[in-house]
């Protein structure tokens, strides 16, 4: 297995390229289901889920061809092409590693009339049901059998528009409701809709593919159902948590990076808390130049859906303030288990209290590097983040998860001074 190796205490300097959205990429390649002309989909991010999700809709019956295979490049092109779906089961193996896989579903469903997918189940960060996802395909008419870990999902006269009213937002289940409906027959109300950049995404890709949609980006968004949809060309957004995550690894050093290609703008609730923690925030032409040099100060974050502070960023956040000049506390409402990151940081010196949902950090003087064990996606991403400013060596293990969403990190952190390398570990 391997592991990455950092000597922390250099500020970060220069200009780091941030990648595609690892969340709009995992929405976006489902969306080729739903037509049998191609989908090109332009700066995908080169990860170890977008990777899985291509093999997932391969065997489905997918082509998928990749342009741009050097290395030396950040993101690649891929054209999906679901000519015919050959299988609306998916597989297992592939499902139950990747809990997006659930976005099959709503696809499958529009284009072919039945889905049989696997229950995703739980992960590390909580337990992750999918009764919304379910309940929104019943609301446009599809008759839904979960049994030995499967949803079979039904429509044999394909879905009818419908209104679907969630009782509390999820991205998942707003993605899988817009792109069954595009296809459905009539109209769709979806209320209490997720608002994130990455449904704006979606919906703009969808349109391009010939959707009718209206009101994507706030609570309530309206389809009208087509027949059919066509191929078109689509670039992926940006990160927006992988630029959040290199904002916090660029202020912990006290450096000065400019993140090319990051937009300022999905970024609100991050910026926000970033420059009330001292750092300074520049909108550039290439992106954002991001500068720390009179340390960190303290914030309160409470993480709720978009606009507010995302979840994905509360872990990075943490491991800043974890040098803070005071006390900051931190309330985590989307998911019951995403504090694992706390017992690793606590091994490097940080000073934190957790109590349900709420962690009290106390600022420290410095970290010290230790060997730290990844859990999930952000909290691996936590502890890179506190091993750039550690004192001497920290050797974070379980590298796998961080592959899922951060492209050649790394080599990006290399690039703007970090002495950071992958390495063969235990
Ligand atoms: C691939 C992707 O885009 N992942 C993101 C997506 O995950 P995901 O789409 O899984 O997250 P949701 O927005 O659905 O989850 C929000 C909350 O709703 C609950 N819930 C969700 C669905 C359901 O059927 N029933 C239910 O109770 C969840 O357990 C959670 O407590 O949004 C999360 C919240 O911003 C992010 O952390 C993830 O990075
Ligand atoms: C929780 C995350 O992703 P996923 O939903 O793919 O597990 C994340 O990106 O932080």
């Amino acid at each position: 297995m391997e592991k990455i190796v950092i000597r922390g205490g250099t500020p970060l300097k220069g200009k780091l390229q941030i990648s595609g959205a690892k969340n709009a990429a995992l929405t976006l390649i489902p969306a080729a289901l739903l037509t049998e002309e191609p989908l090109t989909l332009r700066n995908l991010p080169r990860l170890a889920d977008v990777d899985m999700f291509g093999h997932l809709v391969n065997q489905l019956g997918t082509s998928t061809e990749i342009e741009g295979k050097r290395p030396e490049v950040f993101g690649r092109v891929m054209t999906l092409k679901a000519g015919r779906v050959t299988s609306t089961t998916a597989a297992a193996d592939i499902v139950r590693k990747m809990r997006a896989s659930i976005l099959v579903l709503g696809p499958l469903l529009g284009r072919c009339g039945e889905a049989k997918v696997p229950l995703p189940g739980g992960c590390e960060i909580g337990a992750r049901p999918v009764d919304l996802h379910l309940k929104a395909m019943e609301a446009l008419g599809a008759e839904i059998e979960v049994s030995a870990g499967y949803v079979h999902a039904r429509a044999p006269k394909g879905l009818q528009g419908g209104r679907i009213d969630f009782p509390i937002v999820s991205v998942g289940a707003t993605e899988n409701a817009l792109m069954a409906a595009v296809l459905a027959n009539g109209d769709t109300e979806i209320v209490n809709a997720a608002r994130e950049p990455e449904i704006v995404d979606l919906a703009q890709c969808l349109i391009g593919m010939g959707a009718k949609i209206e009101g994507h980006g706030t609570g309530t968004i309206r389809v009208r159902g087509v027949p059919r949809l066509h191929g078109d060309t689509y670039r992926v957004m940006s990160d927006r948590i992988e630029a959040g995550s290199y904002a916090c690894a660029a202020a912990i050093t006290g450096g000065d990076v400019e993140l090319i290609g990051a937009d300022a703008r999905d970024f609100e609730a991050v910026a926000e808390k970033l420059e009330a923690a001292g750092v300074s925030l520049e909108q550039t032409d290439e992106g954002l130049r991001v500068r720390c040099t009179g340390g960190i100060r303290p914030v309160n974050i409470t993480t709720h859906p978009y606009p507010d502070f995302p979840t994905d960023m509360q872990a990075q956040m943490m491991a800043m303030l974890s040098l803070a000049s005071g006390v900051s506390v931190l309330t985590e409402t989307i998911f019951e288990n995403r504090y694992m990151h706390v017992g690793e940081l606590e091994r490097m010196g940080a000073d934190i209290q957790v109590s349900g949902r709420t962690a009290t950090v106390r600022g420290v003087k410095r970290l010290k590097g230790a060997a730290v064990m990844a859990t999930d996606l952000r909290a691996s991403m936590s502890l890179i983040i506190a091993g750039l400013a550690a004192e001497g060596t920290t050797e974070v293990l379980r590298v796998h998860h961080l592959d899922r969403g951060y492209e050649r990190l790394e080599e990006k952190l290399s690039a703007v001074g970090a002495d950071i390398q992958r390495a063969s570990g235990d």
